[in-house]
């Protein structure tokens, strides 16, 4: 089910947010040692990530990965790699764990089998959304969505070919993100808020979002601004 916060503006989001995940990863840290957190990519998260690699946080002891990636090499414009390494591993946070996703750019059969290896429990994810509905890469009508889609789905990542985006993708699985003790979804204007009011209701392959944010035993944090 999912939990509204809006937010008056970018800045507002983006200082709210970084307290609240500063506050669930040392949460983490205090219990088990140890914080997980998967990040998306495209423009949004960008201001968000400036501000939270320079949080105090206990960033040796994060793991930083991806929720999803473009099928490019790091050093590729359009790779969120290289998005999250040029706007959140610097600063503080320079000192986190990353882990990407493009292991080997010339096959996507070594990625997945590197980005399915055994890992602990996902403390939280922060997904993005498409002005289509695709959040992480689950994408409307991907050939592959059954299987990204499928709650019993034992892989963390799969490939997935987006009938109308640039690039193969990897993505993590609608059971993954379900299995991250938290997740949150962060989303700005007017567009996105009416695919928001759009996928809250109920759930649709139309709209790929719609499968995280109508789950009952897991919770979602949407933080919009205008
Ligand atoms: O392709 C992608 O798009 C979504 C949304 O990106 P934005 O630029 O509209 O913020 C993003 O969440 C995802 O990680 C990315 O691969």
């Amino acid at each position: 089910m999912m939990n509204l916060h809006t937010c008056a503006d970018e800045a507002a989001c983006v200082r709210e947010l970084s307290t609240a995940i500063v506050a669930t990863l040392g949460g983490a840290i205090s219990a088990q040692g140890r914080a997980g957190l998967a990040v998306s990519g495209g423009r949004s998260p960008i201001a968000l990530f400036k501000e939270l690699s320079n949080a105090e946080l206990d960033w040796p002891r994060v793991d930083i990965t991806l929720v999803d990636e473009r099928f490019v090499a790091p050093s590729d414009p359009d790779s969120n790699e290289g998005l999250v390494r040029r706007y959140l591993l610097q600063g503080r946070a320079a000192q986190a764990r990353f882990t990407g996703l493009v292991t080997d750019p010339a096959s996507m059969a070594a990625c997945l089998e590197q980005a399915n290896r055994p890992a602990g429990q996902l403390t939280l994810a922060i997904l993005g959304m498409g002005e289509d509905g695709h959040t992480a890469s689950l994408f409307p009508h991907a050939p592959e969505l059954p299987q990204a889609l499928d709650p019993a789905q034992a892989l963390r990542y799969v490939s997935v070919t987006p009938p109308a985006a640039p690039h193969q993708r990897i993505s993590m699985t609608l059971a993954a993100l379900l299995r991250a003790r938290h997740r949150i979804l962060y989303i700005g204007g007017a567009t996105k808020r009416a695919v928001l009011e759009q996928a809250a209701p109920a759930r649709t392959t139309n709209m790929p979002v719609s499968f995280v944010l109508n789950q009952p035993g897991a919770p979602i944090d949407v933080y919009w601004h205008p």
